[in-house]
Formats: C-alpha cells, structure tokens, sequence
C-alpha cells in the first residue's frame, strides 16, 4: 500500500486501515483524516504527533493507559490487539520463565503505583533483557521526565506500525 492510497481511502476504510497506529487510539487516525493528502509517511505521522502533543497532560496519560501492561493477563490470554500480540511475542515475553514473569510484574506494579500509567517501551525495537533494564531506570525518573519518555516510545510503536501498513501490499482489486 503506498500513501496515495492511504490518502484515497474513505473515512471509514482509513480508521479501519490505521485505527489502530496508536493502541487503542481510533480517535487519532478519526481526527487526522480530514488532514489528507500526506505527502508521504513522515508527513502523516506528523500530523498524528502534532494530535498528540496539542492534548493535555490528562490525553496524553490516557493514550498511555490504554497500552497493554508487557507480559501482562492479556498476553497470556491472547486478547492483545494483533499489532501488540505480534511485537510482545516478537521480543521474547511469551516465554519468559516464572522468576522473570514474576519480577517483571513487580516492576510494572511499582511503575504504574508510581506514574499512574503502564510502562510503555517499543517492543520491537528491544530485547527482555533490555526492557527489564529500561524500566527499572525509567521508575527513578520525574514524573514529567518519565511522561516524556514514554510518549517517544509510543511515537516509535506508530512509526513501525506505520512502515508496516505501507510495505504491506494493499488490496489489489483497489489498485
Ligand atoms: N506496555 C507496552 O509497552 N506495550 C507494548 N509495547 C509494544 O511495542 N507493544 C506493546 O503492546
């Protein structure tokens, strides 16, 4: 699927389509479709950014909280979205073993009793290892810090997800 035919797409194909960029967020793709035509992939996630960064502190939060804990009930459960499903299991938190599951869960308690929101990190651009070690660091961060931190791994969640929508070949009786 290349962007003139994301920027063709009905309002209703477009959510459909890219609903899904930020977790949980349809709203998102919803308030940026009257924004078309993007120019190119750069220039639509710009436009996704820019939402995101005009919301308040309380928007911001909430796009937070409707991320699934890592290696949370839901992984276990198979009731992530398809996108969270694959980059979860992509970094290896399918099979962690009960020690790691066990401290990874503590971690993800202190976090959000301390942030009031999941800890958020791009799956698939790390490794168990890497996660356990960036969310033990991130939990000494400032609140606002932290708020910081993880809207940029949301931004870099959208960016693969976006890359992944338009490598994919599209339907071809719309070509
Ligand atoms: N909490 C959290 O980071 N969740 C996720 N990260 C990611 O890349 N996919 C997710 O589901």
């Amino acid at each position: 699927m290349d962007i003139q035919m994301v920027n063709s797409m009905d309002f209703g194909e477009f959510v459909d389509v890219l609903g899904n960029i930020i977790e949980k967020c349809p709203l998102i793709a919803a308030a940026i479709w009257s924004q078309r035509p993007f120019t190119d992939l750069d220039d639509l996630e710009k436009h996704v950014f820019d939402f995101i960064e005009a919301l308040p502190q309380s928007g911001k939060e909430g796009i937070l909280r409707c991320h699934p804990d890592l290696a949370g009930r839901e992984l276990q459960q198979a009731t992530l979205t398809p996108e969270s499903q694959r980059e979860q299991r992509g970094a290896g938190l399918s099979n962690l073993g009960p020690e790691e599951r066990r401290r990874l869960g503590e971690l993800n308690c202190e976090y959000k009793a301390r942030f009031g929101f999941p800890f958020v990190i791009a799956a698939r651009l790390s490794d168990k290892a890497t996660m356990m070690r960036e969310l033990e660091r991130r939990l000494h961060n400032q609140p606002a810090r932290e708020l910081r931190a993880a809207l940029a791994e949301v931004r870099k969640i959208c960016h693969l997800r976006l890359e992944d929508i338009l490598r994919s070949p599209g339907d071809p009786a719309k070509l």
